[in-house]
């Protein structure tokens, strides 16, 4: 199959107002794609719709050709996400929440103390596995789970602004393990506002407007983004 995921005709309504529009893309396998657009775009609502967050209203999204409609639990198992702001347990510590995504996604237990130990370490956060997140800062919560979406080899990373609020050896790690993960074969949807790491990281873009696409294509065609007034 050449497409790990794909979103066919996707139409979302919140509350009345329809968001998302009918917008179609892929992301091939081994790739690094950017859905990028301004503030209100639609970027989270169309992550949130192939997680299965929001109800989609009309449209199919395809995970390595399963669809999410036909048996959610496998579909599930097939992508794992770091979201725009963390959303942690308050009643589990750190290496609880570890060991949460190691039992959800079937990890190895070698491999599971072997990735948690070398991300605590990388992200700093190795003397924290005993604290509730409440003792923690919210960079900090954000490396938790980012470190939680790292921990399995799931054939889709879906990112939604990963950069925001870590500290700049946290954002260069991270830069550099997405794209070590991605040559060993894990494909990533990702969202971000740094249009430097869109050109670093990236293999292609989804431009997003007012929940449409405007744009797409390879990452050496994308011009930036214009003012919004422009668009309009
Ligand atoms: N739960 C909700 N209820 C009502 N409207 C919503 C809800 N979630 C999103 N929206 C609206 O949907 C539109 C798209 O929001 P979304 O969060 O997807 O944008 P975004 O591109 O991720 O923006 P940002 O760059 O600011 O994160 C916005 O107009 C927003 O107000």
């Amino acid at each position: 199959m050449e497409y790990v995921l794909e979103v066919k005709d996707l139409q979302l309504t919140i509350q009345k107002e329809t968001i998302i529009k009918g917008i179609s893309f892929r992301v091939p396998n081994r790739k690094i794609v950017a859905l990028i657009g301004h503030n209100g775009a639609g970027k989270s609502t169309t992550m949130r719709a192939i997680m299965g967050w929001h109800e989609k209203s009309e449209g199919e999204i395809l995970l390595q050709g399963a669809s999410q409609d036909d048996d959610f639990l496998y579909f599930k198992t097939l992508f794992s996400y770091i979201p725009e702001e963390p959303v942690l347990m308050p009643e589990l510590t750190v290496f609880q929440h570890f060991q949460l995504y190691g039992a959800s996604y079937q990890i190895e237990e070698k491999k599971l103390q072997e990735r948690v130990n070398d991300y605590t370490r990388a992200f700093e956060i190795q003397d924290k596995l005993n604290e509730f997140p409440e003792a923690l800062s919210k960079g900090m919560r954000q490396k938790v789970q980012t470190i939680c979406a790292l921990l399995p080899d799931v054939p889709l990373l879906l990112i939604d602004e990963p950069f925001m609020g870590l500290d700049i050896y946290a954002s260069e790690f991270l830069t550099d393990e997405l794209k070590r993960r991605n040559q060993e074969g894990m494909s990533i949807l990702l969202t971000t506002h740094q249009m430097e790491k869109v050109t670093d990281l990236c293999d292609e873009y989804v431009l997003l407007a007012d929940g449409h696409i405007l744009e797409a294509g390879n990452i050496e065609e994308f011009n930036g983004l214009t003012r919004r007034e422009a668009d309009e």
